[in-house]
C-alpha cells in the first residue's frame, strides 16, 4: 500500500475541539447555550446509529440536544407542526431532519419548511441557492468535511481535475458547487454516466458517493490521486457469519495501492460530517444572537 490514509476521526476531534471551545465562550461570555434538535421519521436502523452518534457529539461539545422521534407513518401535517414549534423555539439553534423520509412525505416540503437560518444541514432552497451563487450560507455537512480533508491535505486545490461520483442533493451537488469554489475542474457522474472508469481515472481528486458497497476498484484510480469515500454500506461480514461490516464505495486496499492518499470508512467521512454539523450549530447560534461569527471552525 502505498496510499497516506487521512484519518477523518483525528481531524474531526480537532474541529470538535474548536468548536467545544466557542461553546464555553458564548456560555461564559453571552450565558447561551447553543441547542441542535435532530427529527427522526420512523424506525431506520442505521439513520438511529447516526441519531445517537450526533446527540452524543453534541452533548461531548458542550451544546443542548433534542431528539424528536416519530412514528413511520406521520401525517405530514404533524411533522411540519413540530417543525414550526422548533422555528419558534429560541432554545433551538440547529434543526436536521434526517433523510430520506418515508415515502408518503415529501423531502422537499419538510426541508423547506424548516427556518433557513437553523438549517444546519444547509439543504433548504435558500440555502442551495446562496451557496451556488457563491454567497455566505450554511454550507452541507458532509461535502464541508470533505472539502476540509482535501485543503489539508493538498493546501491549494486549484486547477486540479475532480470527478465526484454521485449527483443527490446533499452530497454530490454541493460537493461540486464546494470544490467549483476552490476552483477545481468538476465533473459530475451518475448511473448514466458512460466511459465512468476512464473519466474517474482522469480525476486528481475522486469523490465517491453512490451507495455501492466497494464499488470503484483501484483501476479506475490515477496514480497519485486523492480518493475521498462518502459511502456508508453495512454488508455481511465476510467470515463472521450473522456479523455486519461497514464499507464505503471503494474497494479500498486495491485503490490504496495505487492512490496518493484515501479516507477510509469507518473513521474518514462520517466523523468530519458530525463534526462539521456542530461547528454550523455554533455559526447558527451566533448569527441568531447578532454575535460575531465564531471564526476559524471549518478552516
Ligand atoms: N459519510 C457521510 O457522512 C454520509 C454518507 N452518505 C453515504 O453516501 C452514499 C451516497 O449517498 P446519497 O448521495 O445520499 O445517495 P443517493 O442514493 O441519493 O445518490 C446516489 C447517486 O449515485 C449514483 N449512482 C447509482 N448507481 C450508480 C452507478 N452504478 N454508477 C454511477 N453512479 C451511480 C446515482 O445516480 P442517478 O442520480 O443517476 O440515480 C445518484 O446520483 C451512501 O452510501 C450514503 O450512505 C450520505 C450522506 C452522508
Ligand atoms: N438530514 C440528513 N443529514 C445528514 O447528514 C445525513 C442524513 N440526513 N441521513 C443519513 C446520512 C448519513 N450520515 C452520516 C453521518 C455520520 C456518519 C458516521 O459518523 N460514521 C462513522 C461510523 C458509523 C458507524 O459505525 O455506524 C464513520 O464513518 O466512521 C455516517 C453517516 C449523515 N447523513
Amino acid at each position: 500500500m502505498n496510499a497516506k490514509i487521512i484519518d477523518g476521526k483525528a481531524f474531526a476531534a480537532t474541529v470538535r475541539d474548536r468548536v467545544a471551545g466557542t461553546v464555553e465562550r458564548l456560555k461564559a461570555e453571552a450565558g447561551i447555550t447553543p441547542g441542535l434538535a435532530v427529527v427522526l421519521v420512523g424506525e431506520d436502523p442505521a439513520s438511529e446509529v447516526y441519531v445517537r452518534n450526533k446527540g452524543k457529539a453534541t452533548l461531548e461539545a458542550g451544546m443542548n440536544s433534542y431528539e424528536h422521534k416519530l412514528d413511520a407513518d406521520t401525517p405530514e401535517p404533524e411533522l411540519l407542526a413540530l417543525i414550526a414549534r422548533l422555528n419558534a423555539d429560541p432554545a433551538v439553534h440547529g434543526i436536521l431532519v434526517q433523510l430520506p423520509l418515508p415515502p408518503h412525505l415529501d423531502p422537499d416540503v419538510v426541508i423547506n419548511a424548516i427556518d433557513p437560518a437553523k438549517d444546519v444541514d444547509g439543504f433548504h432552497i435558500s440555502n442551495v441557492g446562496l451557496l451556488g451563487t457563491g454567497q455566505k450560507s450554511m454550507v452541507p455537512c458532509t461535502p464541508l468535511g470533505c472539502l476540509l480533508m482535501l485543503r489539508e491535505h493538498h493546501g491549494s486545490l486549484s486547477g486540479l481535475n475532480a470527478v465526484i461520483v454521485g449527483r443527490s442533493n446533499i452530497v454530490g451537488k454541493p460537493m461540486a458547487q464546494l470544490l467549483l469554489g476552490d476552483s477545481c475542474t468538476v465533473t459530475i457522474a451518475h448511473s448514466r454516466t458512460r466511459n465512468l472508469a476512464e473519466i474517474c481515472r482522469n480525476a486528481d481528486i475522486l469523490i465517491a458517493a453512490v451507495g455501492r458497497p466497494e464499488m470503484i476498484p483501484g483501476d479506475w484510480v490515477k496514480p497519485g490521486a486523492t480518493v475521498i469515500d462518502v459511502g456508508i454500506n453495512r454488508i455481511p461480514h465476510p467470515r463472521d457469519k450473522g456479523k455486519t461490516r461497514l464499507v464505503g464505495d471503494v474497494d479500498f486496499d486495491s485503490a490504496a495501492a495505487v492512490a496518493g492518499a484515501v479516507t477510509p470508512v469507518p473513521g474518514g467521512v462520517g466523523p468530519m460530517t458530525i463534526a462539521c454539523l456542530l461547528a454550523n450549530t455554533v455559526t447558527a447560534c451566533s448569527r441568531a444572537h447578532g454575535l460575531p461569527e465564531p471564526q476559524g471552525l471549518t478552516s
